[in-house]
């Protein structure tokens, strides 16, 4: 049996921060699993170093299971982002020792590839319905099957998934956080014109989704929904806060268009309501969030028995790391529908260099041994920790609103 000799953090920003858990083993094999929680990425680094790495050392690093258990119960304090990404990380990191011990890809370990690739969606964004039109045909050429709209709300400066570099959305980059202002009714009078040119231009065998990010009641979710319908997207994601689960009962009585939901939960807890009544067609949870593979395939198969089909989270604020993991998972998993995939900077890809590959729209984890990423030690350092927040959101009175 591999025994856990060291585990460590790594921190690195190139671009964008990323913390990484490495851990160690007698045979002289390791691990990697992916920390980063957006804007609070010290918090994660500080429950691994100070309250996690201790209770490693000495362990049998294939007994995953019960170390995943040993940190949720041993919390006491269970759940929450922090001590589920804490969690994540070591899980990831294990998955990968036992794949690299076994000479096997993880998604070997998990069952074996239910399919033969992994359909991904990539981002649009424009500041205008035009910009977000060119930014979708340039996803198209590329051989993307399915993209996300976002498009700037004409009256509002600036808006949620709307960037100033082309075609690349990276909205954690201030020093404190930005603030933005909020128009619900702005907004809904903006996306209906972007859809139906989307269907204009594009056609009818790209999948078009959308992301409303918290920002809408529950009947303004459902108004959208229907306005939607003759455009049939893919899905709208995280059409209203979703703490009280039972907000989404009132938009689904009225809308047929597929709600997708869960990037920012972080156990099968968060979505236990919404997958037993079937309120949702896609959960969103992903590894890093969601306390790794282990704790992602119990609501993968929860989520099975009610017609619920993953979307794993995806953006940039998720390293390779992650994005090897969640492409090991989606490929093993009956019940995958989509994975996000918004590409890395160079930057970041040579942090961290890895296997999986995109053609055709479609991405596939590699045949490595484990996860099939590593992180280059040396680039790392050189990228050094850098403080950075998401923006904020205010109504066009100041009133605090959702982001
Ligand atoms: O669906 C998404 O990719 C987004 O909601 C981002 O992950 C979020 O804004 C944090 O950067
Ligand atoms: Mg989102």
């Amino acid at each position: 049996m591999p025994k856990i000799t060291g585990a460590r953090v790594i921190l690195t920003s190139p671009g964008r921060n990323f913390v990484t858990l490495k851990i160690e083993t007698d045979e002289g094999i390791y691990g990697l699993g992916d920390a980063t929680l957006n804007g609070r990425e010290l918090a994660v680094a500080s429950y691994l170093t100070d309250h996690v790495v201790p209770c490693l050392i000495g362990r049998d690093a294939h007994r995953i299971e019960d170390i995943w258990q040993f940190l949720y119960k041993g919390a006491y304090w269970r759940r929450g982002p922090v001590t589920m990404s804490a969690i994540a990380a070591v899980d990831t990191a294990l998955w990968d020792i036992k794949g690299k011990v076994a000479g096997l890809p993880v998604y070997q370990l998990l069952g074996g590839a239910s399919r033969d690739g992994v359909l991904v969606y990539s981002h649009a964004n424009g500041a205008t319905l035009e910009e977000t039109i060119e930014s979708a045909q340039r996803s198209a050429e590329k051989g993307y099957k399915a993209i996300r709209l976002q498009s700037g709300v004409p009256g509002l400066a600036s808006t949620y998934g709307v960037s100033k570099h082309r075609d690349f959305y990276e909205p954690a980059d201030a020093d404190l956080p930005t603030e933005n202002v909020w128009s619900t009714s702005k907004y809904l009078r903006s996306v209906v014109p972007v859809f139906e040119r989307a269907r204009e231009v594009l056609g009818w065998d790209v999948h078009l989704l959308h992301d409303v990010h918290h920002r809408l009641t529950p009947i303004e979710a459902a108004r959208l929904g229907k306005d939607l319908e003759p455009y049939r997207p893919f899905w709208i994601e995280d059409a209203t806060p979703a703490e009280n689960q039972a907000n989404f009962r009132l938009i689904r009585q009225h809308t047929t268009t597929p709600l997708a939901v869960g990037e920012i939960f972080n156990s099968v807890w968060d979505a236990k309501q919404l997958i037993e009544e079937q309120l949702i067609d896609y959960i969103r949870a992903t590894v890093v969030h969601a306390g790794g593979i282990t704790h992602l395939r119990r609501l993968a198969s929860f989520a099975a028995m009610h017609n619920v089909r993953t979307g794993c989270h995806g953006a940039t604020d998720l390293s390779p790391v992650c994005m090897a993991a969640a492409l090991h998972f989606d490929l093993s998993l009956p019940n995958f529908g989509i994975q996000e995939h918004m590409p890395h900077t160079a930057e970041t890809d040579a942090v961290f260099p890895h296997a999986y590959t995109f053609d055709q729209g479609m991405m596939h984890p590699g045949d490595l041994p484990g996860l099939g990423v590593d992180i280059d030690e040396e680039l790392a350092a050189k990228y050094e920790y850098k403080r950075a927040f998401l923006p904020v959101n205010r109504l066009e009175d100041g009133t605090m609103f959702d982001w």
